[in-house]
């Protein structure tokens, strides 16, 4: 998946994922549907995912993936959930690969069930049944290497892949990740673990299907992991709302483009509230969004001599 990830991003010119944070509250009064019948969780989740199958016909042709971020769907409990499972087929069927923003893991044996609900399959009697079947999910590397052995697992038995936490984009994420134990700050470690645990991953184009999330927010770190690994795929949150700007996202690049994939959650989302784009219906505004991020982007790469074959 790793693979085709990355053909995409070259053949589309577009480092980029949309991020689907789709709250009920940022849907339009006027796309709302009047089918008042349904208890309100199923009102807010029928809608997220009309919503969301609107935004991904406007982006599919302008970008690789779409990254679903549970948090949003899980609070519209089993409806919600529903609304997760039917976006992440709506994005496939539309040719998107897709992350599922899950942020799981725990104690070997209980990874492996996340594992098998999101990146593999579940068991039931004879039958080996996919559920969310994503194409990458975002896993929480510190409860050590048993917690991540089932998601590699997964990762080679179903081609997919898993992006761990390694130095994330919050204002906080120094409190621990900045803390030094023997010379090496907490995430400088967990990038070598990523690397140690996706040595049997590597694509053909030398990343490995076991990548790293690390923030837009914070360039100069995201400078000293590339330096230390080269094969780390990145996927680099907190451009946009979070303030991380197209020169920040550079150092996680190579010269020909490669190396990691930006999202962009709100800032695409809501862009029709954005005065910007005053007067555009939801998905032209975060069409042309996504494309003002793909010109800003592909400027920066130029300017820092970074250019796709
Ligand atoms: O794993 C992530 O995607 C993630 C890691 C991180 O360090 N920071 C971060 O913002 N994210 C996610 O990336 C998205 C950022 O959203 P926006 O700030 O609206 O673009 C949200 O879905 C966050 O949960």
């Amino acid at each position: 998946m790793i693979d085709r990830l990355i053909e995409d991003i070259v053949r589309k010119q577009s480092p980029i994922c949309v991020g689907l944070d789709t709250k009920f509250d940022y849907i339009p009064a006027d796309f709302l549907s009047r089918e008042y019948s349904m208890n309100p969780l199923q009102y807010a989740a029928s809608n997220i995912f009309q919503y969301n199958c609107t935004l991904i016909d406007a982006i599919a042709d302008i970008v690789p993936a779409v990254k679903v971020q549970a948090a949003y769907y899980e609070m519209y409990g089993c409806e919600g959930m529903k609304a997760f499972h039917d976006t992440i087929v709506y994005a496939k069927n539309a040719g998107l690969v897709v992350i599922a923003d899950v942020k799981r893991n725990d104690i070997g044996a209980t990874a492996t069930a996340y594992s098998s609900a999101y990146l593999g399959r579940t068991k039931i009697g004879d039958e080996e049944i996919p559920v969310f079947d994503a194409d990458f999910a975002t896993v929480n590397g510190y409860l050590g290497t048993d917690g991540i052995a089932p998601f590699v697992e997964d990762c080679k038995k179903y081609k997919k892949g898993i992006f761990v936490l390694v130095k994330t984009s919050n204002k906080s994420s120094g409190e621990l990740q900045d803390l030094k134990i023997e010379g090496k700050t907490v995430y400088e470690r967990m990038a070598d673990f990523v690397e140690q645990w996706g040595s049997e991953c590597v694509g053909k184009y030398g990343f490995s299907a076991v990548g790293a999330v690390i923030g837009a927010t914070y360039p100069e770190q995201a400078e000293k992991i590339r330096e230390a690994h080269p094969g780390l795929f990145v996927l680099i949150p907190g451009y946009g709302a979070q303030g991380g700007s197209a020169q920040g996202l550079v150092p996680n690049f190579d010269k020909k483009g490669l190396g990691g994939i930006v999202n962009n959650s709100r800032a695409i989302l809501t862009a029709y509230q954005n005065e910007k784009y005053a007067g555009m219906q939801f998905d032209i505004a975060a069409r042309e969004a996504t494309l003002n991020m793909q010109r800003d982007i592909l400027d920066t790469f130029d300017k820092n001599g970074i250019a796709y074959e």
